[in-house]
């Protein structure tokens, strides 16, 4: 039987006298689309970073592909397929598209910022890069400043430094977040379209692009999952209507 491409066993991380992560079991089956909701304050940022090696776990296994990565810093998780996008901008707004992108299959290559010394494998970094703007849909603005972008296309550069790394497994931490609602279906029909082999999970508020995006949804209400099921069972559930949805209404 094939490992699951991302699991916890039994998570479980307090702050003081506070339980942040209460005793998390998650399972994502290679390929899977699963989503993360839960209100404000559930735990969704503790969990991520429990997932990625930010934060160390008070108690629980992390594993990735079936290996226990638990004690394995952030770098080490995202050497063995582990990538994240971030809620914060963290792009270079001076770079090109292109040479953002470039920069960061140039990391993951080990040539670094030499990818613009005129030799080395800077024609070779330089496809791959042009290939994930592409998978992107970013050709059209490969030469323009990224901080003269919409930001939407912001946010799609922001993945595609995250894809560049080549993960097996990609954290999308509200991908959406700030993005107008006329730029947000398009950068979840782009999302939709990425390789299916590829293991995703999205921690993301807006309802309508979780129920669109995910195939299973867990649902975390302080610090615990409450639910994990299909977005039907999920959208139906009268106790998700209740700790969730209800209040998820207030926000919008
Ligand atoms: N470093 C910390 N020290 C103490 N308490 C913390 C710490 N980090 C998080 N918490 C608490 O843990 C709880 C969960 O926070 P977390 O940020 O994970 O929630 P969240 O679901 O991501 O919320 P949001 O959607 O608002 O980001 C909150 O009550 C928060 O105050």
């Amino acid at each position: 039987m094939t490992a699951p491409a991302l699991h916890t066993r039994n998570l479980v991380k307090t702050f003081g006298g506070f339980t942040a992560t209460d005793d998390v079991s998650l399972t994502l089956a290679p390929g899977a689309r699963h989503a993360l909701i839960g209100p404000n304050g559930a735990g969704k940022t503790t969990l991520v970073n429990l997932l990625t090696g930010v934060l160390a776990p008070t108690a629980g296994t992390v594993f990735l592909a079936g290996e226990d990565v638990t004690g394995l810093g952030q770098h080490r998780r995202v050497r063995r397929g582990l990538a994240r996008t971030f809620q914060i901008n963290r792009l270079f707004a001076d770079l090109t598209v292109l040479e953002s992108v470039a920069l960061a299959v140039g990391e993951r290559r080990g040539v670094g910022w030499r990818v613009w010394s005129p030799v080395g494998a800077r024609g070779e970094v330089l496809d791959e890069a042009a290939r994930l703007i592409e998978t992107l849909r970013l050709a059209d603005v490969a030469h323009r400043r990224t901080r003269d972008l919409a930001y939407g296309r912001q946010r799609l550069i922001e993945i595609a430094l995250a894809l560049a790394v080549q993960p097996r497994v990609l954290l999308l931490d509200e991908p959406a977040a700030g993005v107008p609602t006329s730029e947000s279906r398009a950068l979840f029909e782009t999302l939709a379209e990425l390789p299916r082999d590829m293991t995703i999970l999205l921690i993301e508020h807006d309802m309508d692009l979780v129920f669109r995006f995910a195939e299973r949804i867990s649902v975390l209400v302080s610090g615990a999952v409450l639910l994990e099921d299909t977005p039907d069972v999920v959208a139906t559930h009268p106790l998700v209507r209740e700790v969730y949805l209800g209040e998820a209404t207030h926000h919008a």
